[in-house]
């Protein structure tokens, strides 16, 4: 049997213990060395190094210069910063138990149901419970249909860069729609217009959810308990978006439940001719044979309905944004380097032979991967993950780890790590290929460990198809000559998003 800090109990027991091991067993925390970080200010600790514009940016700064392993203090709570994929491993990884609690939030609690959601919930038996439910209900409907659903959005996404005609444009909102219809294909069976009102309200609030919960004026409740008693218009906002969001989903389940009745008592209306009657084989329909019974029976393996609400937030939060801000910047990144572009068009060309891109053809593919391995690289669009809990007394790189210490896994700091890779900051694919040097353990833009993104496999399979159908099928061009290429900085909040910026897709010859 393994432990969670890799020894095995016999190994345990044959060691005799060093008299530093005895002591750090009684005493952790004086004989641990101290957490490097910088000096803390009286009463707000750190607070300012966690206000920056490009949070993600300066953390990393701060790990070169007090290690890739630090802590910073934010009012009572001390937050530890791991800046390497090895020592993210350890402790998301290896050592998955002590570390995969969510920490409890004043501001979390109120978007997440009171800590409900999966994304969000700590670390126990009723959260993973829910996980492997979701998780289960997800594996289901991906294998019967994502790839097809996927094809389906990518052949849309092509129709409406045609339209465009080779206008210069800001694709972003084409993206997050191409990427939310793919979740919302897979939850409800239903995909919607970018003029749909029913696709713009939704966005509009769960973009809104996401922006304003990342903003300083709404973290700083959680740390200072005192401002909770101070007007806060964000705060207030942020609190109307969520009971806006809450009616949506509602509105959304109902409406589903009401078309599967239907289609069980063999009545098709309007609706199902619209969708095919595909609901049966939807995540929607799966998560909801998983509800508790309405007597509150306690069965093996169910779902409270405020947990199954929830799953669907988690799935439209994290399926729509990450997608669609990562395919933007796959694009910002080669308009910046146009012959990788003719490269990878070049590849898909002569693999798939006028074939339409299978996911299957990845191993075919080695370029287009490397492509897609580099912008994940260079901006994980997750790129602080979202923070864990020490769920006990632990170590980590051999450091003391006080139960409920904030974990913060910079995935941005790790991937632009000068120990692991060579010029780390510069768009080189190539380092994905055979001998190039680029270690794929050490890419971890989906976290790892009992806190894996969810849709990892979702994202994976959408990353390789729209980029494929959306490379082969055009060539990206500046919108002119007079403006400047994407800016490739970003803006930083909890996703990583490109600045807006325009392109011209121009169709390929056939
Ligand atoms: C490029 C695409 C994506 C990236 C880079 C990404 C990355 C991440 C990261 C870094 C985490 C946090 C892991 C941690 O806490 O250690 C996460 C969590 C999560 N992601 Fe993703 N994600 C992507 C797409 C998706 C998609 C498509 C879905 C849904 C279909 C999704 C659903 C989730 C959920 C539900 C969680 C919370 C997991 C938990 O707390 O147990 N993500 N993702």
């Amino acid at each position: 049997q393994t432990n969670t800090d890799g020894s095995t109990n016999s190994q345990t027991k044959a060691l005799v213990p060093k008299p530093r091991h005895f002591l750090s067993s009684l005493f952790p925390h004086s004989v641990s060395p101290c957490l490097p970080g910088p000096p803390p200010l009286p009463l707000l600790g750190n607070i300012h190094e966690l206000t920056r514009d490009h949070l993600p940016l300066h953390l990393t700064a701060l790990a070169r210069r007090y290690g890739n392993i630090y802590r910073l203090y934010c009012g009572n709570t001390t937050m530890v910063i791991l800046n390497s994929s090895e020592i993210i491993r350890e402790a998301l990884v290896k050592k998955w138990s002590d570390f995969a609690g969510r920490p409890h939030s004043y501001t979390g609690d109120k978007v997440s149901g009171g800590g409900q959601s999966i994304s969000l919930g700590d670390y126990s038996e009723e959260w993973k419970t829910h996980r492997r439910l979701a998780h289960s209900a997800l594996q289901r409907c991906t294998a019967d249909s994502l790839h097809s659903i996927i094809e389906k959005q990518a052949l849309h996404l092509k129709q409406v860069l045609l339209d465009y005609n080779e206008k210069a444009v800001d694709l972003s909102e084409d993206f997050t729609v191409a990427a939310s219809n793919v979740i919302t294909t897979l939850t409800f069976g239903k995909s919607y217009n970018k003029s749909s009102v029913e696709l713009q309200e939704l966005h509009g609030c769960l973009n809104e959810i996401v922006a304003l919960w990342g903003s300083p004026w709404i973290t700083a409740l959680d740390s200072f308990p005192l401002l909770r008693w101070l007007p806060n218009p964000p705060f207030s906002r942020l609190m109307k978006e969520v009971a806006r969001r809450n009616e949506l989903i509602r509105t959304h389940l109902e409406e589903f439940k009401v078309q599967t009745e239907c289609l069980n008592k063999g009545v098709v209306g309007k609706k199902q001719q619209k969708t095919g009657g595909k609901e049966e084989g939807t995540l929607a329909a799966s998560l909801l044979r998983c509800l508790e019974s309405p007597d509150g029976t306690a069965q093996k393996m169910t779902l409270t309905a405020i947990r199954m609400h929830m799953t669907i937030v988690d799935l439209l939060i994290g399926g729509t944004e990450t997608a669609a801000a990562w395919l933007s910047w796959a694009i910002a990144f080669l308009l910046h380097r146009p012959e990788v572009q003719a490269a990878v068009h070049e590849e898909l060309r002569t693999v798939l032979q006028g074939q339409d891109p299978r996911y299957s053809d990845r191993h075919r593919l080695p370029y287009l991967c490397a492509v897609i391995n580099e912008v994940l690289r260079l901006r994980p669009v997750a790129p602080l993950a979202v923070p864990h809990k020490a769920s006990r007394d632990s170590r980590i790189a051999g450091y003391f780890i006080p139960k409920d210490t904030v974990i913060i896994p910079n995935l941005f700091g790790a991937h632009h790590d000068p120990e692991v890779w060579s010029d780390p900051y510069s768009f080189r694919p190539e380092r994905f290929l055979d001998r190039g040097g680029g270690s794929l353990r050490a890419l971890m833009p989906f976290g790892g460990g009992a806190r894996l993104c969810l849709g990892e496999s979702v994202a994976k399979m959408e990353l390789f198809l729209f980029t494929a159908y959306l490379l082969r099928d055009f060539q990206f061009m500046p919108a002119s000559q007079e403006e400047p290429l994407p800016d490739l900085r970003g803006v930083a909040s909890v996703v990583l998003k490109a600045q807006p910026y325009r392109v011209i897709a121009r169709p390929r010859a056939k």
